[in-house]
């Protein structure tokens, strides 16, 4: 894994273009937004700070931060005809799928008529998703309208506080903050690519988002982290996690929440999250879910060279705040759509239609045959 060269399938190690928003598995420093290092804005930030930069350019002063946050407070509530929508929508759907169809509803609702609005666009996008996914599920599991206008100052905890119907501990606020910073952001990964192939058609910012939630929902990609969660919530202890990973990497299974496309040997987003898992572990008072990923994390190292990327420890992390397993990938979009948006407005600053070339492998050219020659 180590030894593996960047190449072939997949357009690994292929540049399609230039972006100023991150590096990924620069050797000294593993991620940056920005030019500032991902620990160092984890430690010292939080999520809406980074919301601002990655979107902003710089760093808000608090003036700024007050007044961004104050606006984003103010985008929370959805038009009755996204939430009638949303009560259509059957208690057994994705809920990626609903993240996909709220946010094209969103688009029909108030569509970006011209690109000068693509920030408040995307204002409205960051305070909302946490509403609409909330909103369905608390009316399709619970059966109760929520209010989707509370006065959080935090996105994470708004989320919280919508999902559980009370204000969240400080740790909860702090894990969640935190989190939305690790995933915010991450060069050409293939949700953000997929935004920037179709801002790459002068297309709306709706439909760049709405198909990056699309790329994002399968388990190669976002969807990891609830894979991951349906992978260790059966594992009863260290030893019992160790044999049944080394029984699905003998059957030559896939082990959902390790391994990377860029990083070799380390997703540098891991050691942050393993360590808010350790202390919700502790603060739950059970860490049996802690310890298991912990032994996946030693077994799969030892035996095939592969590290937890940033979704393995995020399954332990959520399932100690009592977030349901399929909200998973749902905050991943929340936190997303900062990259994603800003990766679209990268694009249309410097717009050249995304068209690449396919090697032919098919049929040298032939005639066609009459229909009734044809068998
Ligand atoms: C936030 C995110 O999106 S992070 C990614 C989340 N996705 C996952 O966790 C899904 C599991 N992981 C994977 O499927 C892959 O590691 C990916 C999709 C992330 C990267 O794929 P690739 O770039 O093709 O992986 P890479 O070339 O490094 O694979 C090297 C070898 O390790 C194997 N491998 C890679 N990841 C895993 C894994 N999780 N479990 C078992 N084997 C693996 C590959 O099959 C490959 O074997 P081969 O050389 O015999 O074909
Ligand atoms: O970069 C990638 O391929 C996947 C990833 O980790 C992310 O999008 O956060």
């Amino acid at each position: 894994m180590v030894d593996k060269k960047l190449g072939g399938a997949g357009l690994r190690g292929q540049s399609a273009g230039e972006t100023a928003l991150s590096t990924v598995g620069k050797s000294g420093s593993g991620l940056t937004y920005r030019g500032y290092d991902i620990k160092d804005l984890a430690a010292n930030t939080r999520f809406e700070e980074v919301a601002y930069l990655i979107l902003y350019g710089e760093l808000p002063t608090q003036a700024q931060l007050d007044a961004y946050r104050q606006k984003l407070k103010g985008l929370r509530g959805l038009p009755q005809a996204l939430k009638d929508v949303l009560e259509r929508i059957p208690a057994d759907a994705h809920p990626m799928d609903v993240m996909r169809t709220g946010c094209s509803m969103l688009g029909n609702l108030e569509m970006e008529n011209d690109f000068s609005e693509q920030s408040d666009i995307t204002d409205r996008l960051l305070a909302a998703f946490p509403s609409i996914i909330c909103y369905w599920y608390r009316f399709s599991h619970d059966g109760v309208r929520i209010e989707t206008e509370t006065d959080d100052e935090e996105i994470g905890a708004h989320f919280l506080h919508l999902l559980h119907g009370k204000k969240p501990s400080q740790l909860h606020a702090d894990v969640m903050s935190s989190s939305l910073i690790l995933y915010a952001e991450h060069e050409f990964n293939a949700s953000t690519f997929t935004a920037r192939v179709c801002a790459s058609t002068l297309s709306d910012m709706h439909s760049c988002v709405t198909g990056a939630i699309g790329s994002l929902r399968g388990p190669l990609h976002g969807g990891a982290n609830e894979a991951a969660m349906e992978l260790i919530q059966d594992m009863k202890d260290p030893i019992d996690a160790k044999t049944t990973l080394k029984g699905m990497l003998d059957r030559k299974e896939k082990i959902m929440g390790f391994g990377h496309a860029i990083y070799r040997e380390s997703d540098p987003r891991n050691a942050i999250i393993k360590e808010w898992s350790a202390k919700l572990a502790d603060e739950f008072g059970d860490s049996r879910l802690y310890d298991v990923s912990v032994a996946c994390e030693e077994l799969m190292w030892d035996e095939k060279k592969l590290f937890c990327n940033a979704d393995f420890f995020h399954a332990s992390a959520y399932h100690y705040m009592g977030i349901p397993t399929k909200l998973f990938t749902p905050i991943f979009v929340c936190s997303r759509v900062t990259g994603w948006a800003a990766h679209v407005m990268e694009q249309r600053a410097n717009n050249r239609i995304i068209r690449p070339s396919a090697d032919y492998v098919g049929e040298e050219p032939r005639e066609v045959m009459p229909i009734a020659e044809r068998g």
